[in-house]
């Protein structure tokens, strides 16, 4: 398959209808995102508790395209054979939850699914060029993971564009995730990013009752990143 370097968008479930998340994850699909991404929390590695590898194998059929779960957990290598039965195609870890980071992500390939790396806003790029090999996408946190709605963090900027000249034209997505909305879509593109996350921004004023408050949520995103 080739690399896909246009934008994509990617709504954080975080935001949506818990009682509802097949429904919302079809919704915002239909309203035109392009991947939906999964925050998996345990209450351990952040201080907030979503759900686990079942939940996420129940959302699987009501994706098409392409699901991006976050691992936001202590002890990652005990959960990545569930996620992949679970069907993920991509799974993203933070290096603090883990020991071996490296070996974390080659298990992660080796089952057969790409591989992501999350940097917490206080996470420098100190050693990411030895595990350039290994991932599929770097994550750039721009809240400091646990809940959504947050404001984002301006140094996130900087850190886009050092890591956008770092990988150069590897095949690796650069992925911003926490306080995204369309006022800073376009500075996060310019600086190289090409997969957004979004939450609130997408599901902000919008309901299963009215998902059409969905797709202009992201098309005000693609508008705000096509303007920067
Ligand atoms: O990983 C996350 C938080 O840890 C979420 O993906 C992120 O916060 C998205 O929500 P919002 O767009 O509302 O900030
Ligand atoms: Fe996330």
């Amino acid at each position: 398959m080739t690399f896909d370097r246009r934008l994509k968008i990617a709504p954080s479930i975080l935001s949506a209808d818990f009682a509802a998340l097949g429904a919302e994850c079809r919704a915002v699909e239909e309203q035109g995102a392009d991947w939906v991404h999964v925050d998996v929390m345990d209450g351990a590695f952040v201080p907030n508790l979503t759900f686990g590898a079942v939940a996420a194998k129940a959302m699987r059929p009501h994706i098409r395209g392409v699901m991006d779960v976050h691992l936001m957990v202590a002890r990652p290598d005990d959960w990545i054979a569930d996620f992949v039965a679970a069907g993920a195609d991509f799974i993203t870890i933070h290096p603090e939850s883990g020991p071996h980071t490296h070996r974390t992500l080659q298990s992660i390939r080796k089952a057969g699914v790409k591989a992501g790396l999350a940097l917490n806003p206080g996470t420098g790029l100190d050693g990411l060029e030895w595990l350039l090999d290994d991932i599929d996408l770097i994550c750039v946190m721009s809240v400091n993971p646990g809940f959504g709605g947050q404001s984002f963090i301006p140094s996130a900027l900087p850190k886009i564009a050092a890591i956008r000249n770092l990988i150069a034209d590897r095949p690796i997505h650069i992925e911003v995730d926490g306080g995204v909305v369309p006022q800073n879509a376009g500075a996060i593109v310019a600086a190289g990013a090409d997969v957004l996350v979004a939450g609130s921004a997408v599901f902000k004023g919008g309901s299963l009752a009215a998902p059409d408050v969905y797709g202009r949520n992201i098309a005000a995103l693609r508008a705000g990143a096509a303007a920067g």
